[in-house]
């Protein structure tokens, strides 16, 4: 058993999703964050896109900057990245019968000021996302430099009013909930902002 991948679950079954800290070490964030800034330095980032195709860049609704991660293509550091998500995914399939089978992620790059507006990481006709996660590689995150990630929990019944909570975006952090269900947005920051995303899918 896993405490990290069991406090993820638990958090996602009971409380609609799950926050966990230190899911990477100091040492991979700065590595990440180093690789990441490397690879925007090199030109390989593009403006994010909304909708399946990704082809639509709204910089009125989201305004990141993202890199697709490749295994093939992947350096030491993204490499253990992919490997522990890899090692998630099968420690979910054997805990929860999501039947995921595939997974993505992409670094996020914020620039200060930017964000991305309310939305469900479903699309109509991509249903494939099962489970969305973001890892940040903010060190030295504080409160007034903004960037909060708001989730939306529904209300349980059909008159409860739902509930807004605030996740800041600290270096080494898990954020994991289920794509098709919760609603969350990215606030604007005062500073860069960095991430990993990614979403564990059935076929
Ligand atoms: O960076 C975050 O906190 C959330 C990012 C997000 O919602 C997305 O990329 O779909
Ligand atoms: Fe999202």
């Amino acid at each position: 058993m896993n405490p990290q991948f069991e406090s993820i679950i638990d958090g996602v079954l009971v409380e609609g999703y799950g926050v966990v800290d230190d899911f990477l070490s100091h040492d991979e964030v700065i590595a990440l964050a180093n690789r990441l800034h490397e690879r925007r330095q090199a030109g390989q980032f593009k403006a994010a896109g909304i909708g399946n195709q990704q082809i639509t860049v709204e910089n009125t609704i989201r305004g990141d900057e993202i890199l697709w991660l490749d295994h093939d293509t992947a350096t030491p550091e993204e490499a253990a990245f992919l490997d522990r998500i890899g090692e998630f995914v099968d420690y979910v399939n054997r805990t929860c019968y999501l039947g995921l089978r595939d997974f993505e992620f992409h670094y996020a790059l914020y620039p200060p000021g930017t964000f991305y507006k309310r939305h469900l990481d479903q699309f109509r006709s991509d249903s494939r996302r099962k489970l969305s996660v973001i890892c940040y590689l903010n060190t030295d995150w504080k409160e007034e430099d903004g960037g909060q990630l708001a989730v939306f929990l529904p209300g349980e019944t059909t008159d409860a009013t739902e509930r807004e909570i605030t996740i800041q975006p600290l270096g080494g952090r898990l954020v994991c909930f289920e794509s098709g269900r919760l609603e969350h947005e990215v606030r604007p920051a005062s500073r860069e902002r960095l991430s990993i995303t990614g979403w564990l899918k059935t076929e």
